[in-house]
């Protein structure tokens, strides 16, 4: 604000306004509750002229800074800066991402606002480029560049020229907006016999974008700065899904998950940490599950820290209790599940002829028996709303047979996973559940540091093309994907992700 403040006082100074503005207002002051007040004391003292084109300059400026915020824009681009009050109200409204280019005839006028851009933490958002605004505007074409919003405010007999200069090259993004300013300049567009050449340009101007066939709507902005706002429609394009997305969704937004409720088993470290992180950034709820409560309640404060909405929940997946009791738990505080990444499980070498039975229980106990039974109670949950996305985690060993270790158990477990995968895949696709596995390759988790699996990794580097082991993020966006709508055609898919491992 007191950056405004001084900005807002020079530049009633410099268009002659400000001989009767009190400088020991501040913008706070002219906040709603005070505003009754305020115009009082600027009636007292007889220069409520002068001081209502300040006030109109600033709620043309917070108008324009509230319809940045309420299109997201995130490049604007300005035809007309004068001093700047304009540009910096918009920027204010731009994410810290955002920018703003402003195109201005008059090199003072940049050497005015700089310094007044500097001082504002929002400045840095906004490019100043002076010269014909024409010039720039061939040059941004040029460059490729493209804007979700432009305000036109220069010459007026140019309107017409800006305007179809954007829309002809391209300047504006589909959905982006027009805002053009003064559209009835002072009343004279409307007077029959004016001979004022900006009223007759708007004129015109008015009545081409009103019979413009490629113009979508109109929509007046504001009474106080006689604005409106054009969008506009592509008709030689062939308006279908591929163009516009599904439902009007591009695709990464098709892959966001906002408010789906999502669980994670073995979620207390490694590939379930990970998932559990894309999940939640990709807009998910996430319970956390693992049967370490402390590694699972320390997840779900990293999640919660990220702004993600996040739940530890304990659980042995090889006991149906467990099972049972963590599915009953996410639906009475959520009320649903819409995603399921079954990814707990354990790996443990021997030789064939030495794997023990119980060797053999313990790891199908976890590995397929406890897959199974979260399949099915995530399953019953997600059958009864008709939708539901199950992502089971298998293996790369469920194609090879992984090598110089040995582990029988593991690997039948998790070719045994690829198969219920498929097989619930396809049997409930018609009820809207999706079950899809990832079968990742040799993943650097804390599993294979262990003192019997670290000399095979050098080993293990010469089968893999990539070159190296995988990481957990190599993972993140695959889970997400399947988890998400865009992946609604495919069911009892194997995404093996091993860096070819399984070609070689
Ligand atoms: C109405 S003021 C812009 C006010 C500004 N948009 C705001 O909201 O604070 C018009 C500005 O357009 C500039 N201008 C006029 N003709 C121009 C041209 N051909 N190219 C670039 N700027 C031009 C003028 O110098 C003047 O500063």
């Amino acid at each position: 604000p007191e950056e405004l403040t001084s900005h807002l006082q020079k530049c009633t100074r410099t268009a002659k306004l400000c001989s009767g503005f009190p400088r020991s207002v501040s913008l706070d002051m002219l906040k709603v509750g005070h505003l009754h007040m305020y115009c009082l004391l600027l009636l007292y003292s007889h220069i409520y002229h002068l001081i209502t084109c300040s006030l109109v300059c600033f709620l043309a400026g917070q108008t324009l800074k509230m319809l940045v915020r309420m299109s997201q824009a995130k490049k604007i681009l300005e035809i007309g800066m004068f001093t700047g009050y304009g540009a910096l109200s918009m920027a204010e409204g731009l994410p810290e991402d955002g920018c703003l280019v402003a195109c201005e005839l008059e090199p003072y006028l940049k050497e005015f606002a700089q310094p007044i851009f500097d001082k504002s933490p929002h400045g840095k958002k906004i490019t100043v480029k002076t010269g014909s605004a024409m010039d720039t505007l061939k040059e941004l074409a040029a460059a490729g560049e493209q804007f979700d919003m432009v305000f036109i405010d220069a010459d007026k007999n140019n309107y017409i020229n800006y305007y179809n200069f954007i829309l002809d090259n391209n300047l504006l993004k589909l959905r982006g907006v027009i805002c053009v300013d003064n559209s009835l300049f002072k009343a004279k567009v409307y007077l029959k016999d004016t001979t004022d050449s900006n009223g007759l340009a708007l004129r015109e101007f008015n009545q081409f974008v009103s019979s413009d066939p490629r113009v979508e709507q109109v929509a007046s902005l504001s009474l106080i700065m006689s604005a409106y706002l054009v969008s506009v429609c592509q008709s030689e394009v062939t308006d279908d899904e591929v163009f516009r997305g599904v439902q009007g969704r591009p695709i990464l937004d098709r892959m966001r998950l906002d408010g789906k409720v999502a669980y994670v088993t073995g979620a207390g470290q490694g590939i379930g940490r990970a998932f559990a992180h894309a999940l939640g950034e990709a807009g998910a709820k996430v319970a956390v599950v693992d049967l370490d409560k402390v590694k699972a309640e320390a997840v779900a404060k990293e999640l919660s820290l990220k702004g993600i909405k996040a739940v530890s929940v304990t659980a042995d997946i090889s006991k149906s209790d467990d099972v049972q009791k963590m599915i009953d738990s996410i639906v009475s505080k959520w009320g649903a599940i819409h995603i399921g990444c079954n990814n707990a499980g354990i790996n443990m070498n021997s030789a064939s002829e030495d794997t023990s039975l119980e060797e053999w229980d313990q790891t199908f106990n976890v590995n397929l028996r406890g897959t199974f039974m979260c399949c099915q109670a995530a399953g019953r949950v997600m059958l009864k709303q008709g939708y539901g996305k199950i992502i089971n985690t298998a293996s790369m060993a469920s194609l090879i047979v992984p090598h110089p270790q040995k582990q029988l158990s593991y690997n039948t477990s998790k070719a045994g996973v690829v198969k219920l995968t498929q097989t619930l895949g396809t049997e409930w696709i018609d009820r809207g559940v999706r079950v899809n596995c990832i079968s990742p390759g040799i993943v650097d988790t804390p599993l294979i540091h262990s003192e019997s699996l670290r000399p095979l990794v050098q080993r293990w580097l010469s089968d893999i093309p990539a070159g190296r082991l995988a990481q957990v993020t190599d993972l993140q966006a695959a889970v997400v994907y399947l988890a998400s709508d865009a992946s609604d055609y495919m069911t009892g898919h194997n995404l093996v992700i091993e860096g070819g491992q399984s070609l070689w």
